[in-house]
């Protein structure tokens, strides 16, 4: 198993090139079952749950090479329903081939990904707005089968902005029957990328980026090529990681208006952050200070950069609250941030953290990916030596980010155990 050694103190400098967003390719590479013709793929990230999304569209049948960030998948005849457990358990997103295998062949087999470290993340809004659309579900043996003749379009009202709720039903809903109404729908700009994929491919999707997504059916979708959004969460993780180091960074391809909420608490924090020609440009102003962060749904402060924004406060001035509410157990972090120096106190789903004049290395275990990217983070800001242990769980949502950290002057390294 590999872990990070970080010798920390070193302020980053230097521009840094986002790669494309995991959250947006995994849906997208997934949405390409619904395309019987060649999708070209451009920018996708070379993540480890992208190599198992790719597994995956093989076993179902389809015929994908890829070449470093472009991906071509052709989603011919002969395709086949069953997602199995090992895929599935690795990789939570792999439950979003459910819409797109049933609107495509009627079927859908799909192991129920279960819990992991950050919360129990249930898809019964899935399941049940599908439902709705004329699928019918049975739980067997800890797979969901669904069948359905071609499914109808509906209104689909959802308790809770889901966003890989919104994501299958949008899927599924391009080549039903009729108009599909989606309410209370997800808003991130991931379910843009993917509404505009689709509508590339002939589909006819309005609405997306409201919480009020029409959806006209077709009856086949073609061929394109599309390029994936860039990565906003990285884009946070490294504004975080600017101003944690006391340096100063571009972010090339960075794009504001997609990180609109994580910005805004860092400038109110201290940052100083703003978009150039060249990029986003961010790095610490005089002093840092503690704020209150809640996680939201977009445009909300987006619960993927609260472990980082935690980390950044953890050596600001005075004292900053942290709520979590979309997961329920989103604090894995906080122990471990605890053992580089911290002072941080959880309650229930809230988190206070009262800043420190320093933090000091030690060895840190991650437990999920934002978790580790907030111990990198903090290991950078150390003094001394941070060994971050099982960062598989980084390299499912980063880039190559000791590279792209060594290129901006930072002493990491990876290192087996
Ligand atoms: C709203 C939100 O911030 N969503 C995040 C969530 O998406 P992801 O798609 O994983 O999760 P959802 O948006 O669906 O879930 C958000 C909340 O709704 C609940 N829920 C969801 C589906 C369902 O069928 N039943 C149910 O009760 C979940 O338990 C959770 O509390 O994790 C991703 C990875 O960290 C993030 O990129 C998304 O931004
Ligand atoms: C937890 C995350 O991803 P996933 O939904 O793939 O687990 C994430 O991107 O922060």
């Amino acid at each position: 198993m590999d872990k990070l050694v970080i010798e920390g103190g070193v302020p980053l400098h230097g521009h840094v090139a986002l790669s494309g967003s995991k959250n947006a390719a995994l849906p997208i590479l997934l949405a390409a079952i619904l395309v019987p013709e060649k999708v070209c793929f451009a920018n996708v990230p070379p993540l480890r749950d992208i190599t198992t999304t790719i597994k995956l569209l093989q076993l179902l049948g389809c015929q994908v090479d890829q070449e470093g960030p472009e991906v071509r998948v052709t989603a011919g005849e002969g395709l086949h329903p069953q997602a199995p457990y090992e895929l599935v358990r690795t990789m939570r997103a792999s439950v979003l081939c459910l819409g797109p295998l049933l609107a495509r062949l009627g079927e859908a087999e799909v192991s129920l990904p279960g819990g992991c470290a950050i919360g129990a993340r249930p898809v019964d809004l899935h399941l049940r707005a599908l439902e709705q659309m004329g699928a019918e579900f049975t739980l067997k043996g800890g797979d969901i089968k669904g069948r359905c003749d071609r499914l109808r379009g509906a209104r689909i009202a959802f308790d809770f902005p889901t966003v890989g709720g919104t994501e299958n039903v949008l899927m599924a809903a391009v080549l039903a029957e009729g108009e599909t109404v989606l309410e209370n729908a997800a808003r991130e700009p991931e379910i843009t990328d993917l509404a505009r994929f689709l509508n590339a491919c002939g589909a006819r999707v309005t609405g997306h980026g409201t919480s009020v997504i029409r959806v006209q059916g077709v009856t086949s979708l073609r061929g394109t090529d599309y390029t994936i959004m860039p990565d906003r969460i990285e884009a946070g993780t490294y504004l975080a990681a600017a101003a944690i180091t006391d340096g100063k960074l571009v972010l090339e391809n960075g794009q504001l208006e997609h990180i609109e909420a994580v910005a805004a608490k860092l400038q109110e924090m201290g940052v100083h952050i703003e978009e150039r020609p060249e990029g986003l440009v961010a790095s610490r102003g005089k002093e840092l200070h503690g704020v209150d962060v809640t996680t939201q749904p977009y445009p909300g402060f987006p619960t993927d950069m609260q472990a980082q924004i935690m980390a950044l406060m953890a050596i600001s001035h005075g004292s900053g609250l942290i709520k979590e509410t979309i997961f329920e157990n989103r604090f894995m972090h906080v122990s471990e941030l605890v053992r580089l120096g911290a002072e941080i106190k959880l309650s229930g789903q809230s988190a206070m953290v009262r800043g420190v004049s320093s933090l000091y290395g030690a060895p840190v275990m991650a437990s999920d990916l934002r978790a580790s990217a907030s111990l990198v983070l903090a290991g950078l800001a150390a003094q001394g030596r941070t060994e971050v242990r099982r960062i598989y769980h980084l390299d499912r949502g980063y880039v190559r980010m000791e590279e792209k950290l060594r290129q901006l002057g930072a002493r990491i390294w990876r290192a087996s155990e």
